[in-house]
């Protein structure tokens, strides 16, 4: 004996519960409901609720950025259910990494100009140092670079002209002073170091994350 499904029972219990559920207890619901065939046509069950699943995604993606082009649990995509609407993958991989995009955005043309008159003011330490670091980069070899001195001598200077001269040619710079260098984080925030360190302590970074 069949029975006729009706979609509408799906679409009033979810907008029931909207009050009480989260926007992500209300998507799992719908792919529980999606994987058990329970609808009839989930396109239109899906253009009816979408709102109020997606309710908290702005927020989502702002903090983790892990864009949901993802395989259901089951090994299952939206791709196998006719109709429903999938993200742009050019799209997603474009705005999955935030850090990289930031880095990623700056303004050439401002950056330049930055560059072009600060390098024409180094001395010639600074000169010594930013020829061998460029040099490393644009050579693709691996260095650790230590750049000290007494306050006053340079230090920020030079890594500003370096920082400005490496993102105009859109490379990626990761600075660690927040207050005093441009697209600078601290330490523990850009590392997820702990605030209290033992000698256990590790930087949190999960392996798929963006900051990995
Ligand atoms: N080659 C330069 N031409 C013009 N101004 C410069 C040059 N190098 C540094 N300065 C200026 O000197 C001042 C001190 O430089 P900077 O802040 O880079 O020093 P620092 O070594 O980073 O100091 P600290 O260790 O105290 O942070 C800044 O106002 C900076 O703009």
């Amino acid at each position: 004996m069949g029975f006729l499904i009706d979609d509408n029972e799906f679409v009033s219990t979810i907008k029931e519960v909207v009050e009480l559920a989260s926007a992500a207890w209300l998507r799992r619901l719908f792919v529980i409901l999606l994987l058990s065939d329970s609808m009839g046509r989930p396109l239109s069950v899906w253009e009816q609720i979408w709102a109020y699943l997606s309710d908290d995604i702005l927020y989502r993606i702002r903090h983790e950025l892990q864009y949901p082009g993802k395989n259901f649990h089951n090994g299952k995509s939206l791709r196998n259910y006719a109709d429903m609407p999938v993200p742009n993958n050019s799209l997603v991989s474009q705005f999955s990494n935030l850090m990289l995009l930031r880095e990623l955005q700056y303004d050439a043309v401002s950056l330049t100009c930055e560059h072009d008159v600060n390098i024409l003011k180094v001395n010639e330490e600074q000169r010594v140092v930013y020829d061998k670091i460029i040099d490393c980069v644009s050579n693709k070899r691996h260095g650790v670079f230590f750049v000290y001195g007494f306050g006053g001598t340079g230090k920020t200077f030079l890594y500003r002209v370096l920082s400005a001269r490496l993102r105009y040619e859109k490379k990626i710079v990761i600075s660690i002073a927040s207050l005093l260098l441009p697209g600078s984080k601290m330490a523990h925030s850009r590392f997820n170091i702990p605030v209290e360190l033992t000698e256990d302590t590790i930087c949190r970074i999960k392996k798929d994350s963006p900051k990995s």
